[in-house]
């Protein structure tokens, strides 16, 4: 048997892959309290792991048996057995905060959707796709950022402790909306549409248009139509904010608004997901962020 890392180099080893991977999360983490942000970021390694083995560059060996080993990996994650050197920060953060292990599960099924699906008939078929590969994370987030301490007065001496769970949900969901209308041209060619099918002929736009990536007036309204679905979400998660523990609420807010500009971004450019990504420049992250500090002190 191989000794592992040691607690401290395998938190460093998470740091390092949320930096690589994921610029926006990492910002908002950078801006959380230490204890809170490196279980973050192990829990964004099992994320990004689980991602990878339908999304990544193995996603081709991936089948329904990898998924059950991986979920027999989870299993031993949470009775407290590491296998790798990035195992070994995920334990250490199980046992500190209260983390259920049904979100995982529900993450592990999402991507098993992903390996027999590749179109969704309703928005009720796609939001299900999107609480498993997303609203999961907020699920677990929220369980390491904590909630406020309630309020006691001598009028209601034993309040009741709220968990914005719906709302952390809404975020991920919101998040996972705003990916797949950024990417649609990308999962276009990998043969994959995740807008729903009854979208598309509400607005008299076919599967044909999509895979040539045709940018008219239907695709512009189909468009519009699904960015408000989107902001929806976000104008649910906003309402959880000011119940979560204060020395988050600004990561939050920051990860909130640094996502939610993507969909600004397409509609700068005009809809058009096919020909170019829609990309948020760094200045434009970096002036977002005194915004959700005003937000997260008077919201
Ligand atoms: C700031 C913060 C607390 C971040 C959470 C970080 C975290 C653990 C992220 C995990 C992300 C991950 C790898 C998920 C696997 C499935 C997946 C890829 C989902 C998509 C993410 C987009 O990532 P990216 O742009 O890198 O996608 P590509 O693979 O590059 O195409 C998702 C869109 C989902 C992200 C969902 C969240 C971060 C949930 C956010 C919700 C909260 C933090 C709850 C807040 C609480 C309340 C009450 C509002
Ligand atoms: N070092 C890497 N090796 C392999 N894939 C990577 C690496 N870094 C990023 N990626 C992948 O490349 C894609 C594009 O990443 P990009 O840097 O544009 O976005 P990002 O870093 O995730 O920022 P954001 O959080 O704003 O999406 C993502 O799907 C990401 O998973
Ligand atoms: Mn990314």
């Amino acid at each position: 048997m191989r000794t592992l890392a040691s607690l401290e180099d395998s938190y460093e080893l998470c740091r390092q892959v949320t930096a690589e991977y994921a610029k926006t999360f990492y910002l908002g983490t950078q801006l959380m309290p230490e204890a809170k942000r490196r279980a973050i970021w192990a829990i964004y390694v099992w994320c990004r792991r689980t991602d990878e083995l339908v999304d990544g560059p193995m996603a081709a060996t991936t089948t329904e048996e990898t998924l059950d080993r991986w979920e027999e990996h989870l299993e031993a994650l949470f009775a407290g057995h590491p296998r790798d050197d990035v195992d070994v920060a995920m334990v250490d953060t199980l046992g500190r905060f209260p983390l259920d292990i049904q979100p995982f599960r529900d993450m592990i099924a999402g991507q098993r959707m992903d390996l027999y699906r590749n179109r969704y008939q309703t928005f009720e078929e796609l939001e299900l796709y999107c609480y498993r590969v997303a609203g999961t994370v907020g699920l677990m987030s929220t369980a390491v950022m904590g909630v406020a301490p309630p309020v006691i007065t001598p009028w209601n001496p034993n309040p009741e402790i709220i968990i914005p769970n719906q709302e952390a949900i809404a975020l991920g969901i919101a998040n996972q909306l705003t990916n797949i209308l950024r990417d649609v041209g990308e999962d276009a060619r990998r043969g994959r549409i995740y807008l729903p099918l009854d979208d598309l002929a509400l607005f008299n736009y076919t599967e044909e248009d999509l895979f040539k990536g045709i940018v008219d007036d239907r695709w512009q309204e189909l468009m519009r139509f699904e960015i408000q679905r989107a902001r929806k979400f976000y104008a649910e998660a906003e309402r959880g904010i000011s119940i979560l523990s204060e020395d988050i609420r600004w990561p939050v807010w920051a990860a909130l608004v640094l996502y939610r500009q993507i969909l600004d971004e397409i509609e700068r450019n005009e809809y058009d997901v096919f020909s170019k990504r829609a990309y948020v420049p760094k200045w434009r992250k970096m002036m977002a962020l005194p915004v959700a500090l005003l937000r997260a002190k008077v919201l």
